[in-house]
């Protein structure tokens, strides 16, 4: 998707059609987390175990904190599609600014689901996708950064929503404005709910986990993602997620900037 395009990023289809690429990203990004165990250890708030230098919080926070500020640098941050973590951490870019379109409300970078998106992936989401419970500490390395993979293409999916949200949001303009000024969360969710195309995502992701999750060749049956573990996160968490995007990203659009 063209960021400098208005017209291609407000367009519904083109939206949708980019939510569909997404997919393929994040399976593939489950079956490298696949590989390893839970390892709790990487969630630990201030695991004894590992020496963090003077940074209060788990090592997958340690690993992402260093990664955001080293990415901002290289203006990650400033394309209207990606969310900090940690937007407090980021830095200013050293590549020059890429003159990106207005294309979301004033209030668009305020919509910042993270925090919640790392919660439901630590609690959720890793006991679904994992190959056992166990804590291997050798694996450490390798699961915080398949996590950080994970996170960054469940990130930009869930805020997606944004992108949604406006498309719809200029398609009915009195109608969004009106639930808007009277805080009609309800007439808000009925409104960008598609019931049809949920559906169609979810009968596409079983296909897909079919077909890319099960290895043929692996006779031992090891667990990998299932078909059923990749339509349960969307249906349970991915989809409603987006749609908390969406709806926090329209009660603050006719919002001006503070
Ligand atoms: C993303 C959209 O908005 C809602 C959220 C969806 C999702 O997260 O997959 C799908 C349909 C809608 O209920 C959309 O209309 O395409």
């Amino acid at each position: 998707m063209d960021f400098t395009n208005p017209a291609s990023v407000l367009d519904l289809n083109n939206i949708r059609a980019e939510l569909v690429k997404m997919e393929d990203s994040i399976i593939f990004k489950f079956i490298e987390r696949s590989h390893f165990a839970t390892c709790p250890g990487v969630y630990t708030p201030n695991n004894a175990h590992l020496h963090l230098d003077d940074f209060h919080g788990s090592f997958l926070d340690w690993l992402l904190v260093h990664l955001e500020i080293t990415q901002s640098q290289i203006r990650r941050y400033t394309s209207p599609d990606q969310t900090p973590f940690f937007p407090d951490k980021i830095k200013e870019s050293i590549l020059p600014a890429i003159d990106y379109p207005q294309v979301l409300g004033p209030q668009a970078s305020a919509v910042n689901y993270n925090d919640t998106i790392k919660q439901v992936y630590i609690d959720k989401m890793v006991p679904l996708i994992s190959k056992l419970e166990d804590d291997d500490e050798n694996n450490y390395g390798s699961v915080a950064s398949c996590d950080i993979e994970c996170l960054q293409a469940l990130s930009r999916r869930i805020h997606f929503g944004k992108f949604v949200a406006e498309a719809k949001f200029r398609n009915d303009v009195e109608l969004y404005t009106d639930l808007i000024k009277r805080r009609d969360i309800q007439g808000i969710v009925t409104s960008i709910t598609n019931s049809a195309v949920e559906e169609k995502i979810l009968q596409r992701l079983t296909t897909k986990a079919e077909v890319y999750g099960v290895d043929p060749t692996n006779k031992e049956g090891e667990r990998r993602i299932t078909p059923e573990y990749l339509v349960k996160i969307y249906k349970e968490y991915v989809i409603p997620l987006t749609k908390d995007v969406e709806v926090e990203y329209l009660l603050k659009r006719l919002e001006d900037v503070e």
